[in-house]
């Protein structure tokens, strides 16, 4: 298994070409958040939004509208249970991230099957959360595109049938990996990476990230990077990386490190590594 290491990140990282424009850093759009849970897509659209990605649409239930709005006024928002707004919004992006706060019931399921009906070959998804946990429980249908899972070790264990303490086991992950013929990307203390030509593992990562949200903010992260950086696999890779480097780093004067924290440090610790043009 290889290791994450800073040189990737380095060839990564792209300086901006002054001959730009916020169409040239992507169009994310993300699906969650429901009445309970409006916290979780609230993190993971922040997160998307502070790593540079240059348009983010999300939709959630209008509970969450104010809330969005007021923490976040970079991002467009929709209503998620307006089926033409998904029909609009899902094809014109070019990631799409699904499930943050999502939840399981029949309606979350409906939205789930809605979204992914509408993704087109080219686009990158990013199936986390809830709608991790309906792909495994009601076997719904996955669309032909770039398709990366973020599961926890439970969601995992759902998704793959691979149980937890059999987790250590790389090529048995792997052989599920090349079935859904995605990315994977097994969050843990040490999460690894699964992509179809190789296996890595995150170096960093402290349990002061132990807290809820913290998985939301990885997604919009990995969104807002994918968006941008033309290699997708170096893009997840470096999106893990910064996300517990952020981490590592606050933890040395916090007990625990908040999730809107992290998303805070991202244009920092990007300014910080950027290099490729
Ligand atoms: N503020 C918000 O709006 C927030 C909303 N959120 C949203 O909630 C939705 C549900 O996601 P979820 O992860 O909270 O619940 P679920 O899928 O049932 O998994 C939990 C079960 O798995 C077990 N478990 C075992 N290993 C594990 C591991 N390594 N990491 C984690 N769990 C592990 C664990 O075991 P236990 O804790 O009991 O030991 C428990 O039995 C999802 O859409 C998410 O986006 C959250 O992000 C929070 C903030
Ligand atoms: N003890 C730990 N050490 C390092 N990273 C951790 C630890 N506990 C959790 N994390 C990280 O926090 C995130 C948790 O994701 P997830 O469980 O999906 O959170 P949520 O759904 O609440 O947002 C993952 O990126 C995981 O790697
Ligand atoms: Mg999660």
């Amino acid at each position: 298994m290889k290791s994450i290491t800073e040189d990737l990140i380095r060839n990564t990282i792209r300086i901006r070409p002054n001959q730009s424009h916020k169409g040239t850093y992507g169009r994310v759009t993300l699906v969650g958040g429901n009445q309970n849970m409006g916290g979780a897509i609230i993190m993971a659209t922040t997160a998307a939004v502070y790593s540079g990605a240059g348009l983010v649409s999300t939709l959630t239930d209008m509970h969450n509208l104010s809330s969005l709005h007021s923490r976040l006024p970079e991002a467009m928002v929709a209503n998620i249970l307006d089926s033409n707004q998904i029909k609009k919004l899902i094809p014109g992006a070019n990631v799409v991230v699904v499930g943050p706060g999502l939840g399981t019931d029949d309606q979350s399921k409906n939205i789930l099957q809605l979204t992914l009906q509408n993704v087109q070959p080219n686009q990158i998804v990013i199936i986390d959360g809830s709608a991790i946990t309906m792909v495994a429980q009601d076997k719904i249908k996955l669309p032909k595109a770039h398709i990366i899972f973020t599961p926890h070790q439970m969601e995992w264990q759902r998704l793959s049938g691979i149980k937890i303490a059999d987790q250590k086991n790389q090529n048995l992950n792997q052989k599920v990996r090349d079935k859904l013929n995605a990315i994977v990307v097994l969050k843990s203390h040490h999460t690894q990476i699964y992509t179809s030509k190789d296996t890595f593992i995150n170096p960093g990562g402290t349990p002061a990230q132990a807290t809820g949200g913290m998985g939301d903010t990885l997604a919009g992260m990995i969104a807002g990077f994918t968006a941008q950086f033309k290699n997708t696999e170096n893009a997840v890779l470096a999106a893990v990386y910064a996300h517990s480097a952020i981490a590592d780093k606050l933890a040395e004067r916090r007990y625990v490190v908040l999730p809107h924290q992290i998303a805070e440090r991202i244009p920092f610790f990007m300014h910080n590594y950027q290099s490729f043009k």
